[in-house]
């Protein structure tokens, strides 16, 4: 078992932010703590035993500080499965959380439109997850210091502080869409059948994350949201190539909306 205690000890001692809220930041949105007052980053290559960012988009370091009146610390850049990491490793940062005492997570990340109502720069709140990776990082003996064996999955977001950051990002313009975001491992993007089998499985968007960090949060007790940037409509659904650099430039070309939905969600 992980000293996830060791490394939040490290990490809160390393600055005098004490954070309420964690931050992850998808591919391309690592952006937003260039708006951080007061910031200090840290490097995961700084931190022992800490896995390594290896993603175009994913810059690798912790930046802890204040974004709209609220200490935060935000992982700019995340582990995915699909990097070669075990899936204990994708989901350390989550514990770490918890054992700095933060109980409300907002995740993000870039992800493939299926919904056919979407469009790319589309903010999408995430009500549900299918997945279909397979992997679940609570396999293996249960970490009895954080959670039970069989956590409940019946409501994988915090609805209440959903429904009030739908109703201030609306009173200042914004519209968010609720959709069931699908994990797969990835690296390869899919094909256009596959989106098909996952439309049919009622998914609206498809990515390469936050699954393994919603499991681990629902098992350790940590409040969460999560939305999903529409960085490119999925395969097949466009007669179009996906690449990844199109991912990074639409997250870029929505920095406004989105920081401004993560400020909404520290602040109601
Ligand atoms: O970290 P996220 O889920 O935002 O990144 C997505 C999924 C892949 O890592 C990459 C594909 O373009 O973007
Ligand atoms: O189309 C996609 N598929 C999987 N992951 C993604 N992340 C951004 N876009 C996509």
């Amino acid at each position: 078992m992980k000293d996830y205690k060791k490394l939040a000890k490290h990490l809160l001692e390393r600055t005098n932010v004490k954070p309420e809220f964690a931050l992850i930041l998808g591919s391309g949105l690592g952006y937003l703590t260039k708006y951080f007052e007061d910031s200090h980053a840290i490097s995961y290559s700084e931190l022992e035993g800490f896995p390594q960012s290896t993603v175009e988009g994913h810059a690798g370091r912790f930046v802890l500080g204040k974004f709209h009146g609220k200490n935060v610390i935000a992982m700019d850049g995340r582990f995915h499965y699909y990097e070669g990491h075990e899936i204990k490793d994708v989901v350390t940062p989550i514990y770490v959380f918890k054992e700095m005492g933060i109980s409300r997570l907002i995740i993000t990340n870039a992800a493939g439109g299926i919904n056919r109502s979407f469009e790319p720069g589309d903010i999408v709140a995430i009500t549900d997850i299918i997945n279909f990776a397979f992997r679940n990082p609570l396999i293996g003996p249960n970490d009895e210091r954080y959670g039970v064996r069989f956590p409940d999955m019946s409501k994988t977001i915090d609805f209440d502080w959903l429904e009030k950051v739908e109703k201030t990002a609306e009173s200042r313009g914004i519209k968010l869409k609720r959709g069931t975001y699908v994990w797969v491992t990835g690296p390869s993007y899919e094909t256009p059948a596959e989106i098909k089998a996952y439309e049919f499985s009622g998914a609206d968007m498809v990515g390469m994350s936050t699954v393994p960090e919603i499991i681990a949060a629902r098992h350790c007790g940590i409040n969460l949201i999560a939305f999903s940037c529409i960085t490119n409509m999925a395969s097949g659904i466009l007669d179009k190539k996906l690449v990844h650099e199109e991912v990074v430039q639409t997250a870029q070309r929505v920095k406004s909306a989105f920081s401004k939905v993560v400020g909404i969600a520290l602040e109601v």
